[in-house]
């Protein structure tokens, strides 16, 4: 469990309970389900909220997937975030009741339960950033399936933070989610418009390609890479994040937006939340700047939800 000091972070049962406990309080428009297994046999689980939440209707849907990083535990806060200001608030806010009464949204609060649960369960922090596959663990944002380790953006050494891994999609919890997308695709059109990655730390504004420096390249032209700097800038207008894309930090290739735009044409984002430095501390805020350094990001999903009825 977390340390007696940051009993404000949830850990995996406490994820959850508050699953559990949502359902139980709106289960008219919130529906659980598991993504899929992880490589330690953990479900992985997900939330659906909107109107009719059991029906699969027609509507524009957004995923947001959480703690794909062990140690980026301020994300599982920032899922659990959206979760409760979509259901909560249903009843009370029209602005609120409004978006789920026309979107289908998805919520992965904890996308490495593996990784996540070994970073703390010793009760101090590891600094874990991977899954728990042997020898060392693989870092799922390097085991997208689309250029996977095409461009310098991994490392093949199974000792390194950012391991590619054996294959692409060797990881079960990128290949779960990667999975759970293609069956988004219905009568061959992809059902999914819009997807936040959450992650820590820096205070960025993410969007693909990170595989190349490239702007407009194969599979991203002109006009596309247009929009997400325009809605990446007014998101982070919004939360005083730097928006750019995400090769200006460094090139990555088997990455989850790369592969949600690249394969799907999904409108996909990283964020990088709080702080905006602080070495390996960074990953540790304290669970006092939960509240905070979540709502600081309400206005940027209400903008991407917004987006994703666009054009539509
Ligand atoms: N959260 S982090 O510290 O690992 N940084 C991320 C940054 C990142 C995320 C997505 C595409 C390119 C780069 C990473 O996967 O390296
Ligand atoms: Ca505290
Ligand atoms: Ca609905
Ligand atoms: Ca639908
Ligand atoms: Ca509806
Ligand atoms: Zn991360």
């Amino acid at each position: 469990d977390f340390p007696p000091d940051d009993q404000g972070f949830h850990n995996f049962d406490e994820v959850n309970a508050e699953l559990d406990k949502t359902v139980q309080d709106h289960g008219d428009i919130a529906v659980r389900s598991s993504v899929g297994k992880s490589h330690e046999g953990r479900d992985i689980p997900m939330l659906k909220i909107s109107d009719n939440a059991a029906q699969d209707e027609n509507e524009p849907e957004v995923l947001f997937n959480c703690n794909q990083h062990a140690r980026e535990h301020l994300t599982t806060e920032m899922c659990l975030r959206i979760v409760n200001r979509f259901t909560d608030g249903y009843a009370s806010d029209p602005a609120v009741k409004e978006m789920v009464d026309n979107r289908e949204i998805w919520v992965v609060p904890v996308t490495n339960p593996d990784g996540s649960i070994r970073d703390v369960e010793s009760g101090q922090y590891q600094s874990w950033r991977k899954n728990t596959q042997d020898p060392n663990g693989t870092d799922t944002n390097r085991n997208w399936d689309y250029k996977w380790g095409c461009c310098g953006g991994s490392s093949d050494d199974p000792n390194a933070e950012d391991y590619r891994g054996p294959s692409a999609f060797s990881t079960p919890e990128a290949s779960a989610l990667g999975k759970f997308v293609d069956s988004r695709v219905i009568g061959g059109k992809q059902q999914i418009r819009a997807h936040i990655d959450w992650h820590t730390f820096s205070e960025l504004v993410l969007w693909p390609f990170g595989h190349t420096n490239d702007q407009v390249t194969e599979g991203m032209t002109q006009q596309e890479y247009d929009r997400f700097a325009r809605v990446g800038k007014e998101m982070a207008q919004t939360n005083g994040y730097t928006p750019q894309q995400s090769s200006e930090l460094y090139v990555t290739d088997g990455d989850t937006t790369d592969w949600m735009w690249g394969k799907h044409k999904i409108f996909s984002f990283t964020f990088e939340m709080f702080p905006s430095s602080g070495g390996v501390d960074g990953f540790y805020p304290d669970d006092e700047v939960i509240e905070k350094e979540t709502a600081r990001n309400d206005a940027a999903v209400d903008i991407l939800l917004r987006e994703a009825g666009a054009g539509a």
